[in-house]
């Protein structure tokens, strides 16, 4: 197993504010991340850092094993698709195209050229001129056809509908798994995407609070839902993150494998039981009343 980026102690201060504070990880070679957390977490700032746009203000960072700070060999080795990705105003979308293809080794022009068409892109069309959607597309597109073998995507998705979006999905894992590379996604729309994503990265507050595979983190919570003293009763010694009161029925949400839950008591107290989404588990470990920073950090 490679490791593509090796976290180590990292922190990112600006002035008295901390916005990465002591994260530790690593990204392996060949596989789909997803970065997620709440806005204002620190996930463009650590995406920020591993391209050496931003400089670590402690700690240790480390990028094709090597520091990523002005070193031409990483750089070329990496695509970031910012949010709202600026372009030059004079450039058309054809131009941006033949920019690409001059900064990334991998460049794939034939791939280029038929996501353009199946983004319905404008060739000639100045970035000014393009609708937030088609804009949003253009990078998606260079992230894609780059073909870097890492290539990491900052909410590449505003104002892609719903159609281009699942184009982008389809597309991404069809090319990935024909030309395997390392993919950071950094996304709001978790449900959409977490079929995708084979690791899960969850900051918090500029602290890593998830770092696991997406397979384990898909059975380890689950809501319990029915009259609410039997769902107290069964949720009793057990870990709790949330507690959803209507009437007097209970819905409360367990960390806890299913297996280990106990179905039989379940039925018998009329109680249902649901397996919380990823999108469910990152809402539950990031709201505000909770307390449960570094709980499930590796
Ligand atoms: N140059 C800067 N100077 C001061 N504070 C900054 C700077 N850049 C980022 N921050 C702060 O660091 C924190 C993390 O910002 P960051 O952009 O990394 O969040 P994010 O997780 O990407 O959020 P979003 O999901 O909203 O894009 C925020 O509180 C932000 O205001």
């Amino acid at each position: 197993m490679k490791k593509v980026v090796e976290v180590n102690q990292l922190d990112k201060s600006y002035g008295e504010f901390k916005a990465i504070e002591d994260i530790n990880f690593m990204i392996e070679e060949n596989k789909i991340y997803g970065l997620l957390g709440r806005n204002g977490a620190g996930k463009t700032t650590l995406m920020k850092l591993i391209t050496a746009q931003e400089f670590p203000t402690g700690g240790e960072l480390k990028v094709f094993g090597a520091n990523p700070e002005e070193n031409r060999s990483v750089l070329s080795r990496i695509c970031f698709i910012k949010e709202s990705q600026k372009y030059p105003d004079n450039f058309s979308v054809h131009d941006i195209l033949k920019v690409s293809k001059s900064l990334f080794p991998n460049w794939d022009e034939e791939f280029a050229y038929s996501l353009i068409k199946g983004f319905n892109l404008p060739l000639k069309r100045k970035p000014k001129k393009l609708s937030r959607g088609m804009h949003s597309a253009v990078g998606v597109v260079i992230g894609l056809a780059s073909r870097a073998p890492l290539t990491i995507f900052d909410e590449p998705y505003l104002g892609l509908d719903a159609v281009s979006r699942s184009l982008f999905y389809d597309k991404l894992m069809k090319d990935y798994s024909e030309h395997p590379r390392t993919v950071i996604l950094s996304t709001h729309l978790i449900d959409e995407v977490s079929n995708l994503l084979e690791h899960i990265l969850v900051i918090d507050k500029g602290r890593l609070i998830i770092n696991d595979e997406a397979e384990n983190l898909r059975g380890i919570a689950y809501t319990v839902t029915g009259q609410a003293a039997r769902v107290e009763a069964f949720v009793k010694n057990k870990e709790v993150i949330d507690r959803e009161p209507f009437g007097g029925l209970l819905s409360a949400t367990v960390i806890q494998n299913k297996n280990s839950l106990d179905q039989n008591q379940a039925a018998t107290s009329g109680i249902e039981i649901s397996p919380l989404s990823l999108q469910q588990l990152v809402v539950h470990l990031t709201k505000e009343k909770s307390t449960r920073e570094g709980a499930v950090a590796q």
